[in-house]
């Protein structure tokens, strides 16, 4: 029997927004707030090493102010361990970031980089906040987030909805078979599932078939959308996609 889906909002490019002109206008609290009105599940906000959307104050307002669950994304960064030991979210997940890239390019390698991971999700665990990794869907960057004892993964889901808005038909189907296996494999070793990066509609509800996926993380999509339908009709018609693919799991 599926799990019940939760929908977390990223409102970082709310801030994307507000940075193009400076000032306060539009606040990403107020759109956080206004998501959770709407009926999504949690706010998950990335406080980028080079500030580009969310700043500090962003993070400290928005924990003082929500009353739901606050997802922080942050690299494995001295300075970020340190500010989500100090902000105290409900879950920290942690990303792989380049100063240069245009958005997340891809998982973060965890298999590479055990030594260093391990210290900083243990620290995370130990001050009670539920640790993510933001990984690729491939079987030995599982195996590895299920060794480094992080109770959660997400699944970057970018190459596949890439793949699909560029219409190569063979290289979403084999994107989305590995995240199938990946969520069935994560799942097998007792990791919670989650997902998100590039979701759409049409790629919320097919995601929200696999039964083992319980969190979708969404926000570039959502943000943009919201110029057209307003942003509380925008994460209505979401909840509804999802509700639709849940439907296909609970089969
Ligand atoms: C980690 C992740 O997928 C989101 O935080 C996303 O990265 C936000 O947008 P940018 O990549 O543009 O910062
Ligand atoms: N972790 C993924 C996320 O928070 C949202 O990514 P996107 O929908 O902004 O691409």
């Amino acid at each position: 029997m599926a799990k019940p889906l939760r929908l977390g909002v990223n409102i970082d490019h709310v801030a994307t927004i507000r940075n193009a002109r400076g000032g306060r206008h539009p606040d990403p609290v107020r759109a956080a707030k206004l998501a959770i009105a709407a009926g999504c599940d949690g706010i998950t906000a990335h406080l980028r090493e080079d500030r580009r959307h969310i700043r500090d104050n962003d993070i400290a307002r928005l924990k003082a102010e929500i009353d739901k669950p606050l997802n922080f994304e942050i690299a494995a960064t001295e300075e970020m361990v340190a500010l989500a030991l100090k902000t105290q979210p409900h879950a920290c997940c942690l990303v792989p970031e380049k100063r240069e890239e245009r958005t997340t390019e891809g998982g973060l390698d965890v298999a590479s980089q055990q030594t260093h991971l391990k210290p900083v999700i243990h620290k995370l665990k130990h001050a009670g906040i539920r640790v993510s990794l933001f990984i690729g869907a491939q079987p030995e960057q599982i195996e590895t987030a299920a060794a480094l004892g992080a109770p959660v993964i997400e699944i970057h889901t970018g190459a596949w909805c890439e793949a699909l808005a560029d219409g190569d038909k063979e290289k979403a189907q084999a994107e989305w078979q590995a995240i199938v296996k990946g969520a069935e494999l994560a799942a097998g070793l007792g990791l919670e599932v989650h997902a998100g990066h590039g979701l759409d509609y049409a790629t919320a509800e097919e995601i929200a078939a696999l039964p083992q996926i319980v969190e979708l993380n969404i926000g570039h999509f959502l943000v943009g959308e919201a110029v057209f339908e307003g942003l509380s009709e925008t994460i209505k018609f979401m909840r509804a996609a999802m509700d639709r693919g849940r439907v296909r799991a609970l089969r």
